[in-house]
């Protein structure tokens, strides 16, 4: 039996599993392959975590922890859905509704007093934030549209706002003492262990981080967030998103990057709301307001004042809306606005999200405006600034023309900004930060001030060998030129061009065009070159790598949920991912309210092809490869017959698609000549779903429009989902799991 791992995720992918997992069962059994399901959900893995908390049969196995081991073995399969990257606020959500359902889980200790709740919260904080990625990343990523899904963009444009050239938005950045103007990078000639050491102005030292091995070749580079800097620059940016008119929109990776941004995000909120944040500093203090999780939680917190000082508060939080420029919203019929919740606006979607829009985001009004998007580090902010630009002078682009950028990102073993999670402090006192070697060597030193962000990250020699290798792969199998976004001027990419300087000659390069730009030229250029409609892949780094693969992807179709996602594994395994986007709770909220759900499953459409083919050639299963081809036939079908979902309800759906999924596949199964066998089988089922389709796509489309209970969030009950998601019973019959 060859097996298909095929995970258990969160929000609006894992709805969406509930209809199309019985569909590639029944498809895939009479193959002798089996698709086995691992939770790796936010609710799963907290419940993975505390098993000394829950009775026997409320336990479960830790899957994160299992896959992590697999990704490291050549027999790896799987199949990876997008996850939730929780924030504070998600994560209290998912704790607050797994004790409603009886699961005895320990509140989130925010401030921990003792040994006992530190550890809970220790525990907490693994589970927090971009958890799952960086564990079942073990080979660096290649993401890129298919030509069919690129040729359907062409000839079914998705809407793009204009760009005028008097257009107001524009980024702000810093220019100093942000972790780009800081970062200091070596590359280690052998093997050693180091201390991460602070020394305070009286000479008192404390180990921050003890016995770090690295690899010889290894790339360690540190950086530092100066706060009072910082400070200065929001400071600056809320006076001048006034003078100018503009909205004020803070984007962060507070997600992702898990321990630097959240902090960052605080300052801002304070910053935005200095007034109150002076006024009410102590009643703030004693009921524990901590804006680093969000706006949303000095307002939650207000429940433990007194109501006449919560009105007083109120009023002050008026006066400051007024006061200050606008503020972008997140949904401005419910007030809340870009700096509520952390998790909100992440910055790989909502920036591209902002340039589709003409530039503009939503107002407390529902009016889209001008807006300043801060993005305080300027490591990458350049990007969207050069973008920005770009369109005022040249106009929007056009995805009936526009060339293609696929990206080849590094990021296995953690690379990068990934693995700074446990070398990122916040800085307790001025002084110094040291990374000493076993040998007493000052490998890099900073000084620092209280409040200071300090991070450190690593690059292992391995991958990046392996990085510089996927993009030359890619740039012969495409012909097309391949760009290396590195700048020479910044000191982690310098080290990095040493090495691709090595290992490219590696590599049989002829013919090919390979260039090394920063990653504002490489923006120029690749901008150019997509403008005239001419493909140019991107080789990025870590966190570029995030960047580009949602902003080309929503530029060139509308969303980044149609990108074929994969990771090749060092060790030979697969991991396939299935589009490039997140997990879309919006649609979860659509879904539940009107029973429709628009969750386009084209990524994973894509993922299984892949992973089909992928286990055919690791298992010599001949059939998985017809599988592969078949569905890949199917899926160019469904897109050319437009069975993609509808956003609104009462049209097809993310089920409904999946109908035209199954019967485009068994008549392509059906139609083959190679096996008979799966030709035999699959005649009777697409006869079945032929006849039938008037009355199938009849019986999911009329349950929508009305109010759907799935009992819970983070763990909905299974029951209920399934029969929510697969309201067809005549489809149901055809489809025998
Ligand atoms: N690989 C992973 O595991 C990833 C996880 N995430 C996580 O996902 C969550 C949400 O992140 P967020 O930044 O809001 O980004 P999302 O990509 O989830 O959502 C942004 C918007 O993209 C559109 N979209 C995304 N996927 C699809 C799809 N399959 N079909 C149709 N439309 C789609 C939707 O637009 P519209 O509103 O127009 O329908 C959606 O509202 C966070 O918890 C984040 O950490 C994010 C990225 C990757
Ligand atoms: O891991 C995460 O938090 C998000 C990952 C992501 O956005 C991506 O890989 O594109
Ligand atoms: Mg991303």
């Amino acid at each position: 039996m060859s097996k298909i791992i095929y995970t258990k995720t969160d929000e609006a992918p894992a709805l969406a599993t509930y209809s199309l997992l019985p569909i590639v069962k029944a498809f895939t059994k009479s193959s002798g392959i089996s698709i086995e399901t691992k939770d790796i959900s936010l609710a799963g893995r907290i419940l993975a975590s505390f098993p000394d908390f829950l009775n026997e049969d409320q336990k479960q196995n830790d899957a994160l922890s299992e896959l992590g081991e697999m990704v490291k073995t050549p027999e790896a399969n799987i199949i990876k859905l997008p996850n939730i990257s929780a924030s504070i606020p998600q994560l209290k959500g998912a704790i607050k509704e797994l004790q409603s359902k009886g699961f005895a889980l320990p509140d989130y200790p925010d401030e921990p007093i003792n040994d006992e709740e530190k550890a809970i919260k220790s525990r907490y904080d693994k589970i927090k934030g971009s958890a799952v990625n960086p564990v079942l990343r073990e080979g660096n990523s290649d993401r890129r549209a298919p030509k069919a899904v690129k040729n359907y963009a062409k000839k079914n444009p998705h809407s793009m706002g204009k760009w005028s050239a008097s257009s107001k938005s524009h980024v702000a950045t810093m220019t100093e003492g942000d972790f780009c103007h800081n970062e200091k990078s070596v590359t280690l000639s052998e093997a050693t262990t180091v201390n991460i050491e602070h020394t305070d102005a009286n000479g008192k030292k404390t180990i921050l981080k003890e016995n770090l091995a690295l690899q010889a070749g290894e790339i360690i580079d540190a950086a530092v967030m100066q706060k009072n800097v910082l400070l200065r620059f929001l400071e600056a940016q809320v006076q001048d998103a006034k003078d100018k008119g503009v909205l004020f929109s803070l984007h962060m990776k507070a997600t992702m990057m898990k321990v630097s941004d959240p902090i960052i995000f605080g300052h801002a909120v304070r910053v935005f709301f200095k007034d109150i944040f002076e006024k009410h500093a102590e009643t703030f203090d004693k009921i524990g307001v901590d804006v680093n999780n969000g706006f949303g939680n000095l307002l939650s917190n207000l429940a433990e004042v007194s109501e006449e000082k919560r009105n007083e508060i109120l009023k002050d939080i008026d006066a400051c809306y007024k006061n200050n420029p606008d503020l972008a919203m997140v949904n401005s019929d419910k007030g809340i606005t870009n700096l509520h919740v952390p998790s909100d606006v992440i910055i790989d979607a909502s920036m591209p999200a902002m340039i589709r829009n003409s530039g503009q985001m939503w107002n407390a009004k529902g009016k889209s405006q001008d807006t300043k998007a801060v993005i305080p580090d300027s490591s990458y902010a350049g990007i969207y600034s050069a973008t920005i630009d770009f369109c005022k002078e040249h106009g929007a682009f056009d995805p009936t023309t526009m060339g293609t950028v696929p990206n080849v990102g590094l990021m296995a073993q953690k690379a990068e900004e990934y693995g700074s999670h446990d070398k990122t402090f916040e800085i307790t006192s001025n002084g110094t930060i040291r990374v000493v070697d076993t040998n007493g060597n000052t490998l890099i030193e900073h000084n620092v001030e209280a409040g200071d962000i300090w991070r450190m990250c690593q690059v292992k020699d391995a991958p990046i060998q392996d990085w510089i290798k996927l993009a030359v792969s890619r740039a012969r199998a495409t012909n097309v030129p391949a760009v290396f976004w590195l700048d020479e001027d910044r000191a982690h990419d310098a080290e990095l061009i040493k090495k691709v300087e090595i290992y490219l000659p590696n590599h049989d390069t002829t013919g090919l065009d390979i260039q090394i730009l920063s990653p504002l030229k490489a923006t120029q250029f690749t901008l150019k070159r997509i403008k005239s409609g001419k493909d140019t892949i991107s080789v990025s780094g870590n966190v570029l790598r995030d960047y580009l693969t949602d902003l080309f992807p929503i530029l060139e179709l509308g969303t980044s949920a149609k990108m074929l996602s994969i990771v090749p594994l060092m060790n030979g395994g697969g991991l396939f991912e299935t589009g490039a986007g997140g997990s879309a709770p919006k649609h979860v909220q659509q879904f539940v309210e009107e029973n429709h759900l628009r969750w386009d499953s084209l990524g994973e459409f894509l993922a299984l092809a892949v992973s089909l083919e992928h286990l055919s050639e690791t298992t010599n299963n001949t059939k998985a490869k017809i599988l592969a081809d078949t569905l890949d036939a199917a899926t160019e079908k469904l897109l050319e017959n437009k069975k993609g979902p509808s956003r609104k309800a009462g049209e097809l759906d993310n089920r409904g698609s999946h109908f035209y999924l199954a019967m485009y596949w068994a008549q392509e199964l059906a139609a083959q000549n190679e096996d008979l066998e799966l030709k035999n089988e699959f005649e009777k089922i697409a006869k079945d779903l032929i006849l039938n389709e008037a009355i199938i796509v009849d019986e999911l489309n009329k349950i929508q429009g009305v109010r759907v209970n799935i009992d819970g969030y983070y763990e909905p009950n299974e029951t209920l989902v399934s029969q929510a998601m697969r309201p067809s019973s005549t489809l149901n019959k055809i489809i025998k799991t």
